[in-house]
């Protein structure tokens, strides 16, 4: 259903843990205000977004940068780390150094990973290996693969199976090499949907970052959620959760902006992205 007439915000939520705390208490904070929230994969929420089927969303940043003269940027909300993030990472049946990959399976639900493991593997490891979207199921993509990307929580569930093969974070390669953070979902909204409805936008705004605030105050909701669906401990689920980052200040704007060059140097996006932000002051004062 399209949402009611005085409220007909359309949603988009990513299915992993990873974007919890941008979401676990936002409906709390819309105060009955009926926004319908989409539970998806990132690729679908980015696919969704661009075709106007809903009108804000946290997508992959990289699906951000393909469409930024359509979209704007909710401020102070992303998902992101400065190191290690967990849940980004590449499985390999050898060493990198050992036997340098030559075909490597990526996820069909992420964006910002499989262009950041491309700029990685060129300008980082200097291989040019052959990409090849996969369904994310471990195995199957190691029958006819040297390597794996998974993201968000199956990458997380396979981390902790020792299944004798070599992990890679990105999160972690990218800060080593460059020494910055990298983000890697964005909350953006379709710039005519905010235009339309200032007041129903204004509102959300508040309650998504009411909901962050909340969440990483107090991780602990979030931590009995997480070994109540997804298994692990609690040691585990904080760890998790305080990796992460959601803030989209100046150290995060940085390391996305240049994740965007180095897209742009190697032909994985057409254009340089510029990074605009939604302005609660513009708005009518009521
Ligand atoms: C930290 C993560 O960030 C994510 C990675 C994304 C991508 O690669 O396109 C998109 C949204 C986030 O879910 C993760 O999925 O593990």
């Amino acid at each position: 259903m399209m949402g009611r007439p005085n409220e007909p915000l359309r949603v988009g939520r990513i299915d992993y843990a990873n974007a919890w705390p941008l979401f676990h208490y936002l409906e709390d904070y819309t105060e009955q205000a009926g926004i319908d929230v989409v539970l998806k994969v990132p690729a679908e929420l980015n696919r969704l977004l661009r075709e106007g089927e809903i009108q804000v969303s946290a997508v992959s940043s990289y699906a951000y940068g393909m469409n930024d003269q359509d979209y704007i940027l909710l401020p102070h909300l992303s998902v992101g780390s400065e190191g290690k993030v967990n849940s980004i990472l590449l499985f390999l049946k050898e060493p990198i150094e050992q036997s340098p990959p030559k075909h490597i399976a990526v996820t069909t639900a992420s964006a910002t990973s499989v262009n950041l493991l491309k700029i990685l593997m060129k300008k980082y490891y200097e291989l040019d290996p052959i990409y090849e979207p996969a369904e994310p199921n471990l195995e199957h993509m190691l029958e006819s693969a040297d390597a794996a990307l998974l993201i968000g929580d199956p990458a997380i569930r396979e981390s902790w199976e020792s299944k004798g093969l070599t992990v890679i974070d990105l999160g972690e390669v990218w800060n080593l090499w460059t020494g910055l953070a990298m983000t890697y979902a964005v909350v953006a909204a379709r710039k005519e949907a905010v235009e339309s409805y200032p007041e129903a936008f204004q509102r959300l705004y508040r309650a998504f970052t009411a909901s962050k605030e909340q969440s990483v105050d107090n991780l602990k909701p979030l931590i009995e959620k997480a070994c109540e669906q997804l298994g692990g401990d609690p040691a585990y689920w904080q760890m998790y959760f305080t990796s992460l980052n959601y803030d989209f200040g100046q150290k995060q704007q940085e390391g996305l902006t240049l994740y965007f060059r180095y897209a742009k140097e190697l032909g994985l996006l057409d254009h340089e992205v510029s990074l605009h932000f939604y302005k609660e002051e513009s708005l009518p004062n009521r």
